[in-house]
């Protein structure tokens, strides 16, 4: 792994309708101040180029585009984030062990640098009444639990969580485990459609190692104030 481009514990996520607006808000921001995610919107939109223009510029780039899929396909967009050099992208947990297993191999094949492999566990824009609607019974921490144990055992860096099930993946995962939380709201932002949040500095202490976070700043009148103010409330 090459050194990190930065000590911020955020990634702001780009979700931008087209790559014009992603990058005009990119050239406010530099890259020693956070990383950068690429969702499927973006994604859709703008393709790899963007990626390699944004790491061209020295961001380091989550890709979540969250491959659910059999076994095969998905190690092998797993090995097509690789190509394109992004420092993370994600699977979902929910398809199952075999499914991580087979996208850890086809990276760990790869020689020189790879990316973090992280598997997403229950969104956090879902609550047991969802959850129960698709079959998944208990409470989301429950099900985070299972799904983060299974994340493990297949040999991924890390999962995404909410910020709410920290402390218990921490506790039972280890400190080395990464977990990347979305979720975040600074105190006094609304809450828009997440379900199980908690502000950075909580996020922070309850285990999390990386706050992703979208809204709170991109629509922010001034966007890197406010990304100045949550690096300044987490730093050590
Ligand atoms: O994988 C993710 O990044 C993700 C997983 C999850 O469970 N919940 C979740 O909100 N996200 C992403 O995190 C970002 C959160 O954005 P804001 O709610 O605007 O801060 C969005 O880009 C989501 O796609």
């Amino acid at each position: 792994m090459t050194q990190a481009q930065t000590d911020s514990r955020v990634i702001v996520a780009l979700d931008y309708p087209d790559a014009a607006r992603a990058r005009d808000f990119v050239g406010r921001l530099t890259p020693g101040s956070c990383r950068l995610k690429i969702g499927k919107e973006l994604f859709t939109r703008a393709g790899p180029a963007l990626v390699e223009e944004l790491q061209g510029r020295g961001f380091e780039i989550f890709l979540d585009l969250k491959f659910h899929d059999i076994p095969n396909t998905v190690a092998r967009a797993c090995e097509a984030a690789a190509d394109l050099g992004v420092w993370m992208v994600n699977v979902h947990t929910l398809g199952g062990s075999r499914m991580m297993v087979t996208a850890r191999e086809a990276l760990e094949r790869r020689s020189g640098r790879r990316p973090l492999l992280i598997g997403v566990t229950i969104l956090t824009s879902m609550g047991e009444g969802d959850l129960a609607e698709v079959g998944l019974t208990g409470s989301p921490a429950d099900n985070v639990a299972r799904l983060a144990g299974l994340a493990q055992a297949a040999g991924l860096d890390g999962v995404v969580c909410s910020p709410q099930e920290s402390r218990l993946l921490s506790g039972q995962l280890g400190s080395g485990f990464v977990l990347v939380t979305p979720g975040v709201r600074p105190a006094g932002s609304t809450t828009d459609d997440q379900q199980r949040i908690m502000t950075p500095a909580d996020a922070l202490a309850a285990g999390s190692h990386y706050l992703v976070i979208g809204r709170p700043i991109t629509q922010a009148e001034d966007p890197v104030a406010v990304l100045e103010a949550i690096n300044r409330e987490l730093a050590p």
